[in-house]
């Protein structure tokens, strides 16, 4: 096992009485953190995408929540404060079940803890940020196995520290494989609309020292018929019962070139990812941004006749994909089997 060095990138910063969010709309150019007192804030910056990717999200929420405890109790009325909070929380994006998986079990703290509930709920906020920073660790380390002796990966949106409690889980696998001398070329999509991999991968992976070559998105197909990537790495949002994946929208399509070309596809996502309630990925909301995303200012106007669609997520049938790591173990062939294995 080789060592993880000092990370340089840390989306969420938790002060003890507050939580600082690296601004994610303003990298690369500026480096901001703003910090939040309250629940709604929390929740405000994850709509606004401030803060983002799946795992990011889920240790915000967890946060908001430790800072909606802080705020109400002992008020009378603390527990039906804390519960709007929460339920402002979950409303905030709908696809990443990350956010849903952690308030389920800060909901359930508080039911357990009455009457000593903040320092129950910040032990299980801080356990829950640390827990990730591991299990990414880990999987970092699985990847790498499982990528051998690859030497050019493609990567899709940004997996990284920026969306996790650090060092990230497709940036993971990939800063795990680039330690071992392994990896010789590192591309990544830009990722359109919200340009994730162009402003944030290739930031984060700068900051680390780690060469990457951007490309548009369109360009992708391309990449993989003149043979330039062995395997494409992507994180997850949300991982159904038979190995169906949410993720950033593109992968999809990724996924079916990879298939026409020969190209593997490793998806990995933290345990927290999974959601063994839905048997496939078609039970799986896929979030529908603002179109002013897309759409050029001069189309804004009421009266224009220009509109645009903008799902940010897609759907990637488990059969496309080659493999599912996480913490605890991995699935070959997901398409095969399903991950049920993986569950606890
Ligand atoms: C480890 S992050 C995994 C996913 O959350 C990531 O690939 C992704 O799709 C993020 O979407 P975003 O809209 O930026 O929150």
């Amino acid at each position: 096992m080789s060592t993880t060095p000092q990370l340089s990138v840390q989306a969420l910063l938790w002060t003890g009485h507050s939580l600082k969010v690296l601004d994610q709309r303003l990298l690369p150019e500026h480096i901001h953190y703003d910090e939040y007192q309250d629940g709604p804030g929390v929740a405000a910056a994850i709509r606004a995408m401030q803060v983002r990717g799946a795992p990011a999200i889920g240790i915000a929420a967890a946060y908001g929540v430790v800072l909606s405890v802080q705020q109400h109790f002992p008020a009378a009325d603390w527990q039906s404060r804390v519960a709007a909070d929460i339920a402002t929380l979950a409303a905030s994006r709908p696809t990443a079940v990350n956010l849903f998986w952690a308030l389920d079990q800060l909901r359930q703290l508080l039911a357990e803890n009455p009457v000593e509930p903040l320092s129950a709920v910040t032990e299980l906020a801080i356990n829950i940020h640390q827990e990730d920073l591991l299990a990414n660790q880990a999987m970092g380390e699985r990847g790498a196995d499982i990528l051998g002796d690859a030497k050019a990966v493609l990567t899709h949106c940004n997996a990284g520290a920026l969306a996790t409690g650090g060092y990230g889980t497709a940036l993971g696998v990939i800063r795990s494989a680039y330690q071992r001398g392994k990896l010789e070329s590192i591309y990544a999509d830009e990722t359109r609309p919200w340009l994730q991999g162009a402003r944030l991968t290739a930031w984060e992976l700068a900051q680390d020292g780690i060469p990457v070559t951007l490309l548009a998105d369109s360009a992708a197909a391309w990449l993989m018929k003149t043979g330039q990537i062995d395997w494409i790495i992507v994180g997850a949002d949300r991982i159904a019962a038979n190995g169906d994946v949410a993720n950033k929208i593109g992968t999809y399509s990724l996924a079916v070139l990879a298939k026409y070309h020969g190209v593997k596809l490793m998806v990995a996502a933290p345990s927290s990812t999974f959601d063994f309630s839905l048997a496939d990925g078609s039970g799986i909301e896929i979030e529908q941004r603002d179109s002013q995303e897309l759409l050029h200012k001069i189309y804004l106007d009421e009266h224009s006749r220009v509109t645009a669609w903008n799902p940010v997520f897609d759907v990637t049938p488990a059969a496309l994909i080659t493999a599912i790591v996480t913490e605890r173990g991995s699935v070959i062939n997901p398409g095969l089997h399903g991950v049920k294995s993986l569950a606890l």
